[in-house]
């Protein structure tokens, strides 16, 4: 294990900004720390780094406790590269300088090599001379990594690295940066409050919510396998369908249904289904609710309702289908025709439904 953060607290003036936060992180391994803003992400990662004082709890850094009451090792030498959003390039240096402003310790052909090699790995071998507003922003934050990389670290800390990169190079970057941090072979974690990026460069979430981390694992898992409805709901488009809003004929039908799947609690009294867009699906046929009723099509829950707008996202449409007081939406492939006033029957598979165990989402 390269970090292990076991129950830390820390609080600003006396109010608390985390609050008992568990977190391990294996060698290689690249984690987001994940979160809307305010929830304490950056705060975290200031105390892996040493610059922020902790109240209690352990941080491991490769075996070594660097918070213990008697003994708070100094930033410097925690060996963490860091690329922080204030810890831009050196305006004055050129890019090889900015590379060897770490490396007075080694020898001067030991430096010239380390730059070298750190500019390879980052694929940027002619620029050793260009000074950094002679950059693309991608570019500046590739020489920032092979800086931070240069130290050879236990480990990456990354906050917001891509918060001021646009939008049209930004998921390209990121697939280059991960590639060179796992070539690199160094552990990293870096802080976002976009899922996006995060489901690109992270092999494990963390997510964050008000100083504590609700759900850590692989990015799938949080969002096939929630454990909550704020993780749900965080990680992507969901439809939370309220039986009692959804009209006597579906309402009656879906929690038959939902007894005879085997998937789900027997005991449970629902309320709420959770289940995201993708997930549901129109029927090719005219069938109705009653004849579904007796089919033996258990796997399969069934959902009427009438088409009430429709928008288009170039490959696929997003349908919102009104269910009596319930919106429901799903996605269908542009190349198929609906109509506004439509109506349709949707299916869904139990083994869909997100949070299935619980008696109601709330
Ligand atoms: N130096 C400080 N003194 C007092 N309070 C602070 C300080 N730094 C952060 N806070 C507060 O601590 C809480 C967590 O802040 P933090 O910066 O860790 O959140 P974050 O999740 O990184 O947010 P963002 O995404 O906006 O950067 C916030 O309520 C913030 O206002």
């Amino acid at each position: 294990m390269v970090l292990a953060i076991h129950q830390l607290q820390v609080s600003y003036q006396q109010q608390s900004v985390l609050q008992g936060v568990d977190l391990n992180v294996r060698e290689s391994e690249i984690v987001c720390l994940l979160g809307a803003s305010g929830c304490g992400k950056t705060t975290l990662l200031k105390a892996i780094a040493g610059l922020v004082s902790t109240d209690s709890g352990d941080i491991v850094i490769n075996q070594q406790c660097v918070n213990s009451d008697n003994r708070q090792i100094a930033p410097e030498q925690r060996n963490l590269g860091m690329l922080f959003q204030e810890y831009a390039l050196f305006p004055h240096l050129n890019v090889g300088e900015n590379i060897a402003y770490g490396l007075r310790k080694l020898s001067k052909d030991a430096r010239k090599e380390r730059v070298l090699k750190m500019l390879t790995l980052v694929q940027l071998p002619d620029i050793i001379d260009k000074y950094p507003h002679q950059l693309s922003g991608g570019q500046q934050q590739r020489v920032a990594l092979a800086r931070a990389l240069a130290y050879q670290p236990n480990m990456l800390l990354l906050d917001e690295p891509f918060s001021n990169i646009d939008s049209k190079v930004k998921f390209e970057l990121i697939r280059q940066i991960r590639d060179i941090i796992k070539r690199s072979g160094v552990a990293a974690i870096f802080v976002s409050h976009s899922k996006d990026e995060a489901f690109a460069f992270a092999d494990t979430i963390a997510l964050m919510d008000n100083g504590k981390i609700q759900q850590t694992g692989s990015p799938k898992t949080l969002y096939q396998k929630p454990n909550s409805p704020f993780v749900a709901r965080f990680m992507g488009s969901l439809n939370e369908i309220q039986l009692c809003h959804l009209g006597k004929e579906n309402r009656i039908w879906l929690q038959q249904a939902l007894h005879l799947v085997k998937a789900v609690d027997q005991n449970a009294c629902y309320t709420t289904l959770m289940i995201r867009p993708e997930n549901l699906s129109r029927t090719q046929t005219s069938e109705t609710l009653h004849s579904k009723s007796h089919s033996c099509d258990l796997d399969k829950l069934w959902i009427q309702g009438k088409v009430e707008s429709t928008t288009f996202y170039g490959k696929q449409i997003t349908v919102n289908v009104r269910c009596h007081q319930q919106l429901v939406s799903f996605y269908l492939d542009s190349k198929q025709r609906i109509s506004v006033g439509e109506e349709i029957t949707l299916y869904f598979s139990s083994e869909n439904l997100l949070l299935a165990n619980h008696k109601n989402s709330e």
